[in-house]
C-alpha cells in the first residue's frame, strides 16, 4: 500500500494510486488546473479581434481613450455622435459589476477629437486578474488610440486636500506590485512592449501642465493639486495604520484602480493623463471625533457634484490634444 497522502492510503481502486495520479487520472478539477500566467489570459489576436470589432462597429478610430472613474460616467455622456456598445455585447470583454460603472463603450467625437470611453472599468477587487482588468486598455491601443485619460475616485491622504478636490496624478505607488502581482506578468508579447518598461514620467509633465492652465482658466486652481495615487486591492476601504503607513510613503490620495492601467499602457507606449477626484477624506488620527468613514454612497454622491468640473477639464484638454498633430508625424516627433 502506498504510504503518500495522495492514495488517501486506499489501494485498488481505479484512479486514486500515485500512478494514476501521475497519468492524470483521478484529479479533480482543481488540480487539474495550471493556473494561466496574466499576460497570456488576452493574447494578441483575441484583443486585435475585439478592437476590430469596435473600429468597424462604430466605423471610427479614435485617438483618445478615456476610463470614467466611479460615479464619473458623465465624462461619456459629453461625447457626440455616439455610438454605445454594451460590455456583455463585445466579444470577450468582462461586465462590470460596481454601482457607478455603467458597462458601456462609447466611440464618438468629443471637441473634434474622435475618442473612445469606458463608462465602467474593472477592478481586482471584482474577482478579476489585473490582466483582465487592464485588458481594455490594449484594445485601446489596437483601436488606434495614443493618450490614455483615466479618471477615478480616491480617499484624500494628504491633509490639504478637501473632498471635491482634483488631485492630478504625477506618480503612483504599486502597493499590488510590492506583493508581486502584475499585469504584465507571464510570457511577454513584444508587439505590445518591452519586457521590462520604465515607469520614471509615466504621467505625461505637458499633459500636467496644460491641465493645471485650465484649471487656472477655470478658477478652480484651489482645488487642484498633484500628487501621487496609490492602488490597494480593495474592497475594503483602508484601516487608520494603513494610512498612515500609505502617508509614510508619499501618498496623497487613495484608492482601487488606475495603476494597472497606467502600467499596460505606459508598456505600450500610449501617453498616460490621470486624475483623482477626492470624494473623502481619510483619517489618519485615530482619535479623530469626525465621522470619516469612507462609503460607496458618498464617492458617487461627490461625483455626481462634481461631475461638471471634471467634464470641462477632459474637454479642453482634448481640445488642446486635438489641436496638436498627431504622435508619429514629422511635427510631432520635433515637438514643433
Ligand atoms: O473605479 P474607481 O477607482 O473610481 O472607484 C473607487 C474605488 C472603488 O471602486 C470605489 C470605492 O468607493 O470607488
Ligand atoms: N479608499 C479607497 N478607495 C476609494 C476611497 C478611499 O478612501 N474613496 C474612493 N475610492
Amino acid at each position: 500500500m502506498c504510504s503518500r497522502d495522495c492514495c488517501s492510503g486506499q489501494t485498488g481502486k481505479p484512479g486514486n494510486s500515485c500512478a494514476d495520479k501521475k497519468k492524470g487520472k483521478g484529479l479533480s478539477d482543481e488540480e487539474k488546473i495550471v493556473p494561466t500566467p496574466q499576460s497570456l489570459l488576452y493574447p494578441y489576436e483575441v484583443i486585435q479581434e475585439i478592437a476590430d470589432f469596435i473600429v468597424k462597429g462604430s466605423g471610427m478610430r479614435p485617438r483618445i481613450g478615456i476610463i470614467c472613474g466611479s460615479g464619473l460616467g458623465s465624462l461619456a455622456d459629453i461625447i457626440q455622435d455616439a455610438k454605445v456598445f454594451e460590455y456583455e455585447k463585445i466579444p470577450n470583454f468582462p461586465v462590470s459589476t460596481v454601482e457607478g460603472h455603467a458597462g458601456k463603450l462609447v466611440v464618438g467625437n468629443l471637441e473634434g477629437a474622435c475618442v473612445m470611453a469606458m463608462q465602467g472599468r474593472f477592478h481586482f477587487y471584482e474577482g478579476y486578474p489585473l490582466a483582465k482588468c487592464s485588458m481594455p486598455v490594449r484594445v485601446m491601443k489596437l483601436c488606434g488610440v495614443e493618450y490614455l485619460f483615466a479618471t477615478n475616485a480616491a480617499g484624500g491622504i494628504n491633509p490639504k486636500y478637501m473632498v471635491g478636490d482634483i488631485m492630478l496624478m504625477h506618480d503612483h505607488v504599486n502597493m499590488l506590485g510590492f506583493a508581486g502581482n502584475s499585469p504584465l506578468q507571464g510570457p511577454n508579447d513584444p508587439r505590445f512592449g518591452p519586457r521590462f518598461p520604465a515607469l520614471v514620467n509615466s504621467y505625461n509633465k505637458d499633459l500636467i501642465n496644460k491641465a493645471l492652465e485650465i484649471g487656472k482658466a477655470m478658477g478652480i486652481e484651489s482645488n487642484m493639486h498633484v500628487g501621487v495615487y496609490s492602488c490597494l486591492g480593495g474592497p475594503t476601504y483602508e484601516t487608520i495604520a494603513e494610512l498612515k503607513a500609505l502617508r509614510l510613503m508619499g501618498v496623497d490620495a487613495v484608492g482601487m484602480s488606475t495603476v494597472h492601467e497606467v502600467i499596460t499602457a505606459r508598456h505600450c507606449d500610449m501617453k498616460v493623463f490621470a486624475f483623482s477626484l477626492i470624494t473623502n477624506k481619510c483619517s489618519i488620527e485615530y482619535d479623530d471625533k469626525r465621522d470619516q468613514e469612507a462609503n460607496h454612497e458618498e464617492v458617487m454622491a461627490v461625483a455626481k457634484n462634481r461631475q461638471k468640473a471634471c467634464c470641462e477639464l477632459v474637454s479642453r484638454l482634448i481640445r488642446e490634444i486635438h489641436a496638436m498633430p498627431p504622435s508619429g508625424t514629422q511635427a510631432a516627433k520635433t515637438g514643433v
